[in-house]
């Protein structure tokens, strides 16, 4: 194992009866890095999540917490490590601050309840009960009970599921925070913005295996350039242009249909001039238009296999 790999994957397969949900999974989080799992619905995250907190075995692989084995010598590796699971189980008629109490009566090296109540943006709710909280302040005391101690490496399971958007600033603003202590994050999510936010690394899984992984810029590094407008309503989709060698694909979106053209390995600017030029031919406005590179939501795209891509691999 290389000193600075705090988490280590090689090799991970894992199995329910025949199914196998993660396959020859391997990836590494070096210290004080937030590496991020993305992933399609069933894809595995949570499996390897699961399997990186000592949970269960690995069916075959090898994983390494701080150099050991997170199942086989879970007491050695459990005291440095914070979960935040996906359902946290609080009880209702706690109080915040009991709720905190209570964690760091079992917790050793526990840090002072204000303090951590202060980390989690929830200072004000200490005297309310658990079952008042809304959804996301709940999330917000799972993660205060998942950092009483100051963990070396946190792992978070989709930690800001069901926050609305100003929330879902204020953990990531605790996450950084956390990072910049020197914590190692594992986080899974189902948000690309959170991903794009917080991580040094990512990958994105899809049936049980990682397709790519890489820094944000390396993950969209050759995924091209794109150009979209708002398709005239005059223009039928079937009279749309090819331009620089591409076809264009159509989506729908709440302004109407959208044509994209995907330019992988093709000059933008040529592009934009073929059909700058089929506009001006036609008298069309095309509204909206505009060049950016590939997102994020692109990729993921692209690895979940959706349709709308297939357009572009026709076009290669
Ligand atoms: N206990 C289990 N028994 C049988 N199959 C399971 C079990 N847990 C998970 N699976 C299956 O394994 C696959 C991976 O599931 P997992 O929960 O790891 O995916 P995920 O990426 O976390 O999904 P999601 O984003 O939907 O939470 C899925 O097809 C799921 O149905």
């Amino acid at each position: 194992m290389n000193a600075d790999n705090v988490i280590e994957v090689a090799g991970l397969h894992q199995r329910y009866g025949e199914f196998e949900a993660v396959r020859d999974v391997s990836f590494e989080v070096r210290e004080g890095e937030l590496f991020a799992l993305l992933g399609t619905n069933g894809a595995g995250k949570t499996t390897t999540m699961e399997t990186v907190e000592g949970f269960r075995p690995a069916h075959s692989g090898t994983v390494r917490v701080l150099g050991r084995d997170p199942h086989r010598e879970r007491r050695a590796v459990r005291p440095h490590v914070g979960i935040m699971l996906q359902e946290g189980g609080l009880f209702p008629d706690l109080t915040v601050a009991e709720t905190v109490d209570l964690w760091r009566d079992i917790v050793p090296g526990s840090r002072p309840r204000d303090e951590v109540l202060e980390q989690v943006d929830l200072a004000d709710k200490a005297g309310v009960r658990t079952r008042q909280l809304s959804g996301g302040q709940k999330r917000r005391l799972d993660l205060a009970l998942a950092v009483v101690a100051r963990p070396r490496v946190l792992f978070l399971d989709e930690p800001t599921t069901g926050m609305d958007p100003e929330a879902r600033r204020t953990t990531w603003r605790t996450v950084r925070g956390l990072v910049a202590d020197g914590a190692t994050v594992l986080l899974t999510t189902h948000y690309l913005e959170e991903a794009e936010q917080l991580a040094d690394r990512l990958a994105i899984m899809h049936r049980g295996e990682i397709r790519v992984a890489g820094t944000v810029a390396e993950v969209l590094a050759g995924h091209g350039d794109r150009i979209d407008f708002r398709i005239p309503p005059q223009v039928a989709v079937a009279d749309l242009p090819r331009v620089g060698g591409a076809a264009p694909r159509v989506s729908a979106t709440s302004a109407g249909p959208v044509a994209t053209y995907v330019l992988t390995g093709r000059s933008v600017q040529a592009a934009l001039r073929e059909l700058l030029d089929w506009a001006d031919a036609g008298r069309l406005e095309l509204a909206g238009l505009r060049v950016r590179s590939a997102s994020l939501e692109d990729v993921f795209l692209q690895v979940a296999g959706h349709p709308a891509v297939e357009t572009e691999e026709a076009n290669r």
